[in-house]
Parts: C-alpha cells; structure tokens; sequence
C-alpha cells in the first residue's frame, strides 16, 4: 500500500481544462452532474474532432502537470465537496496514469467514467465505475484496430459499466457502428449525432450548425428504425444543443 501512495504522490497528470459542476452531455450519463478532468494529448487525429485545444501540440504551452493533490483540491472546490460522478475525457486519458485520482475519488464518495476511443488499454480501467469506449468511424481519417479495442473491454473486466458510443455522420459511420457492436453484443450501444463545426480553438463560442446536427439526428432515428436495431440509444450531445461549441461546460 506504502508502495502504490509513493508513487502516485510523484506522479503528475498533465491536464488541459479541469472544469463543471456541469452536465455530462453525451451518452450513458447523459443530464448527470459531473466535474470533467480533460487531459492534453492524443494518439488520434479526429478529422472532425471538437476538442483540439487538448489534442494538437501546438497547445502544449496550455496544458499543465498537475499533481493528484492539486487535481484533487479543484475537483473539491468546484464540488464543494459534495461527492458526484467525475469525468475524465481528453485527449486521449488512457495515456496519462490516472489510476491514483480514481482511487483518491473513490475515498472520498466520488464516482469515476472516462471515455477514450479504445486505442490504448490500462490495467486501472477495472477500477473505474464507467468506461466509454468510443471507437472512431472512417469520417474522423483513423484507422480502427479491433484488437486494442478488445483489450480495452478484457482490461475493465467486470469492473466498470463499460459501453459503446459512436459519433455518426454518415452511412458509412453507421455500418461501422453495427460491425463493432456485433464483435461486442454484449455492450450497450450509444449513437450520437456529429457537430461539423468545431470552433477555433482559440474562439470560446463560434457558431453551430445546429440544423446539420438536427438533420443528422433525424436521419439517425430513421436508420436505426428501418434496422430494427431496438438496442441502441440515440443521443444528441447536449452540452452542443444547449452552449454550442463553447468551451467548458
Ligand atoms: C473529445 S473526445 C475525448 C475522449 C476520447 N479521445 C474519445 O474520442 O473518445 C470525447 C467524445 O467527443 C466525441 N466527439 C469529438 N468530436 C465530436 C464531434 N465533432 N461531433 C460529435 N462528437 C464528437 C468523441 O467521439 C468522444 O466520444
Ligand atoms: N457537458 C459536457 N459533456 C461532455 N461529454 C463528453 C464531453 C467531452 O468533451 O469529452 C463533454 C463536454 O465537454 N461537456
Ligand atoms: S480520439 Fe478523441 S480527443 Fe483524440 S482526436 Fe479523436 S475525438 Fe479528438
Ligand atoms: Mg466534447
């Protein structure tokens, strides 16, 4: 026990945004308050991804190695200390050692979900409470390697309520969505909607095409109807329905 708090006290976090109490926005926990912990850096390249700011390199100089301890202290102040469900998306979270903030939640109430694109599995993913995996279909560019995938679920064991959730633009990303979801039956299924619109980084609010998501929405509806494919759940992002593309919320 001696062992793993020394490490976990050196160890840093490199962060990007840490922000909420908001709602998550997207998915299994969707209207849930929650505090997010975004992480900076990517193994991926999401054509279309909205959150570059903790993506791209060029943002480096914004993000910061933070330890556990002050990770924690704003965690509790932006929750008052009022245990909730913590948030932790990217970038990509699976790079960072985030095994001991998990811990640290859990001694004090708190829930833990991250979500990441299933591109790298850690052992740490059997302690938290949810895991979103979120495969990436051909609109974003990226390759999908099914075996990491599958590594992701075999590490999360029967620890967390582990789910799929795929953004989808088009029939080409829907068939994606069905094919990983048959290596994986077992897996509750979330289908959202894609944003085209991802602002300039540096920009908090730039405008949504709010029509095109709608479109997408609705003949997203329609898709999944005429398959029949009664397990999956269609979500819109409403953090983007509600605020746009503004950033922390
Ligand atoms: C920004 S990513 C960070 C976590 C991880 N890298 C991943 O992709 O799962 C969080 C979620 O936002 C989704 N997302 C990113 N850009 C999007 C867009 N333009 N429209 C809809 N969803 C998007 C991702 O697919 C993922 O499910
Ligand atoms: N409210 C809210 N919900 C979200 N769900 C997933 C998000 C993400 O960027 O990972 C996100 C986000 O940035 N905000
Ligand atoms: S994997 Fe996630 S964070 Fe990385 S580029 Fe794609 S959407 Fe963005
Ligand atoms: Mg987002």
């Amino acid at each position: 026990m001696g062992g793993v708090s020394s490490v976990s006290a050196t160890e840093t976090i490199r962060v990007s945004e840490i922000f909420g109490p908001t709602i998550q926005g997207e998915g299994v926990l969707i209207g849930q308050p929650t505090v997010f912990v975004r992480t900076g850096g990517c193994d991926y390249r999401c054509s279309w991804c909205d959150s570059l700011h903790a993506v791209e390199s060029r943002f480096r100089d914004s993000w910061i190695a933070m330890s556990l301890d002050d990770i924690w202290g704003q965690i509790e102040a932006l929750s008052g200390g009022r245990p909730l469900t913590l948030s932790l998306s990217g970038g990509n979270p699976a790079i960072q050692p985030l095994g001991s903030l998990i811990e640290r939640a859990h001694q004090h109430g708190y829930r833990a979900a991250l979500e990441t694109q299933g591109s790298i599995a850690r052992d740490w993913f059997s302690d938290l409470d949810v895991l979103v995996l979120s495969p990436k279909p051909p609109s974003s560019g990226m390759e999908f390697n099914g075996d990491a995938l599958l590594d992701c679920v075999r590490s999360a064991g029967g620890g967390p309520e582990t789910v799929l959730k795929f953004v989808i633009f088009d029939e080409a990303d829907y068939q994606f969505a069905t094919q990983v979801a048959q290596l994986l039956p077992k897996l509750p299924v979330f289908l959202q909607p894609g944003n085209h619109t991802p602002p300039p980084p540096e920009e908090s609010d730039a405008a949504i095409d709010m029509s095109g998501i709608l479109d997408r929405m609705h003949w997203l509806v329609e898709r999944v109807m005429q398959d029949r494919w009664f397990e999956a759940k269609i979500l819109p992002q409403l953090h983007v329905l509600l605020w746009g593309n503004l950033r922390g919320v």
